[in-house]
This record gives structure tokens, sequence and C-alpha cells, in this order.
């Protein structure tokens, strides 16, 4: 009993930190989870290419899947267990959603080991992972945000305090993406600080609901590279020309909407800067199993 599927990562319109209100948008880089269910009850994860990464997401995303669907499939999950691995081109905590691709991965590839595909709705699969994702103490709000565009595509709106989707859109957009050396666990991020920026982070939803999501990104780039203390240069660099750019997540990574015009000139000036630089597009298509 073997099941795979793939996620995709996104980047950010609005951060969820400063008012449990997000939203974000699913990219074109993507983390594949393979799941094979066993009898001796354990559930292991590994990482594919980071032997020290923790493990405790992907573990917790499989155990909630075989509880929620083993019954129904036959399986008791008491004496079933799984091992985990996933693949990705996605950088653990750099702002590019890696935690919820994976645990979206790892839901569906679950339901997929168990012959259930159909078995939960895309977004109560969503929400599965969410939950594993707080028990796992890798968010700070749950980031149904994130979770919800990589597993829909697309670009979503939610409420991440009760996990509700406010709105969702198909959008296609270039996209480029400026990651730093160094890395920031979300759940190391300084909430307080984020809340001083609320104003700006409920400006930047309404703008999001509006359809306004590029100027939405800049207004909550700058908000949170003020309050997470992350250089506004790479924002400046890709203006005005860009569409839309902010800090994705929280940093350190960096993403722009726009023409490709635009995205070109801020890869000139990004290309510059220590790090990586990707040019990608948005995805329509979210989360699948197979
Ligand atoms: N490919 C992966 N496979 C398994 N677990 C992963 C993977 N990527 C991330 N994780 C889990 O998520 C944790 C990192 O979560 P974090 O939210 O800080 O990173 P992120 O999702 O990349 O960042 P952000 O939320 O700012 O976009 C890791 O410690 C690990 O437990
Ligand atoms: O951990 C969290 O709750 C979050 C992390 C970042 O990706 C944010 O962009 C998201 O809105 C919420």
């Amino acid at each position: 009993m073997e099941g795979r599927a793939v996620a995709p990562a996104a980047g950010t319109v609005v951060n969820a930190l400063a008012t449990g209100q997000g939203s974000a948008f699913a990219i074109d880089l993507e983390t594949t989870a393979t799941v094979e269910l066993t009898t001796d009850g354990a559930v292991v994860g590994t990482i594919a290419g980071a032997p020290d990464a923790d493990t405790t997401l992907i573990e917790r995303c499989a155990r909630r899947a075989l509880d929620a669907v083993g019954p129904r499939a036959g399986v008791d999950p008491a004496e079933y267990g799984a091992r985990i691995r996933t693949e990705s081109d996605v950088p653990i905590a750099a702002g590019l959603k890696s935690s919820s691709a994976a645990a979206n991965a790892t839901v569906l590839a679950t339901l997929d080991a168990l012959d259930r595909d159909d078995a939960v709705d895309p977004l109560d699969a969503c929400r599965l992972g969410v939950d594993a994702a707080r028990d796992a103490g890798v968010t700070v709000t749950g980031a149904f945000d994130d979770a919800s565009a990589s597993m829909l595509g697309g670009v979503t709106v939610t409420d991440n305090a009760t996990d509700d989707l406010r709105q969702r859109a198909v959008v296609e957009w270039e996209v480029l993406v400026y990651t730093p050396p160094e890395r920031a666990f979300s759940a190391d991020a300084d909430a307080d600080a984020c809340a001083r920026v609320a104003p700006m982070a409920d400006l930047a939803v309404e703008l999001a609901l509006d359809g306004r999501y590029g100027e939405a990104m800049t207004v909550n780039g700058f908000a949170y590279c003020a309050a997470l203390g992350f250089d506004p240069g790479p924002l400046l660099e890709a203006l005005p020309a860009a569409s839309g750019v902010s800090l994705s997540g929280t940093g350190p990574s960096v993403v722009a909407v726009g023409t490709s015009e635009a995205l070109d000139a801020a890869a000139e000036e990004w290309c510059q800067r220590p790090g990586t630089v990707r040019r990608t597009r948005t995805r329509t298509e979210g989360a699948t199993t197979g």
C-alpha cells in the first residue's frame, strides 16, 4: 500500500501574523511525498537531502490522515504505521511555504496509500495538515492561507483563526523569487512586532479582497520588512516596474509579480545579491495525488 502526491509552494500576498487574516498564491515549485503503509504502528518520516531536518510535521500529517480515513478503508489506525519520504525543490524555512507543501503532499499521499483519494474534500484535507502543523509547532497562526493556496492552486484569502476560505481566484502571473542564504523558521518570528503593523495588514487584506493583489503585496512587504527587521532594498529594486513585491512569509525570500520586462530588471538587481534568484509562474492547479 503505497501512495504519492505532489503539492506546490506558495508566495505571500498578506502575512497573517499581525491579524490572523492572510493571503497567498501557489507557485510552480513543488514537493512530492511518498507514503508506504506498514503494519508496525510506527510513523517515520525522512526528508530527501535534509537528514537533520525536523520530520515531526510530516509524521503528524500521516497520522492524522490515517486516523481520519483509515477506518473507512478497513485499516485500524492503531495497528498501522507509515514510512513517509518528501522530495522538494522548495528550500526549507525560506518563506516559500515548504511546510504547507510538505503537509498537503503527505496528507494526500496517505489518502492515496489508503486508496481513498477522494474520501476528504480538498479544504478538509488541507485542514488536517494545518492542524498537524499546529501540533508540530511549526506555525504561528496555522498558516491556512499558505496551505489553502498550495492545496487549491491560485490565490486565496483566508481567516486563519477559523480556517475559513474567504476568497479564491485563478491568477496567471509571472513570478520572480529571491532567496537570501539565511533561513527563518516561522515559529521563531516575532509575533508582537508583527502586531504593530496590523493597520497596514488590514489595508493589505482589503486590497486583496478587492482583487488588487499587487498593491496588497507591496503594502504587506514594506510593513513586514519593518516589523521583522528585513532589508527593504530588494523591494525597492523591483519598484516601480513590478506590479507587486513582498517579503514572502516570515522571510527571508522576496517575491515579485509583473511583466517579463519588470521581472528581468528586478532579476538583474537581485542577482548582485548573495543567494538564489528564480523565475517561475503561478500555479492554477493545486495539490494532486498519483
Ligand atoms: N520538504 C519538507 N519535508 C518535510 N517537512 C518539511 C519540509 N519542508 C518543511 N518542513 C517542515 O516545516 C518546518 C519549517 O516550517 P517553516 O514554516 O518555518 O518553513 P517554511 O514553510 O519554508 O516557511 P514560511 O512559512 O515562512 O513560508 C521544518 O522544520 C519541517 O518540520
Ligand atoms: O506560521 C504562520 O502562521 C504563518 C507563516 C507565514 O508563512 C505567513 O505568511 C502566514 O500568513 C502565516
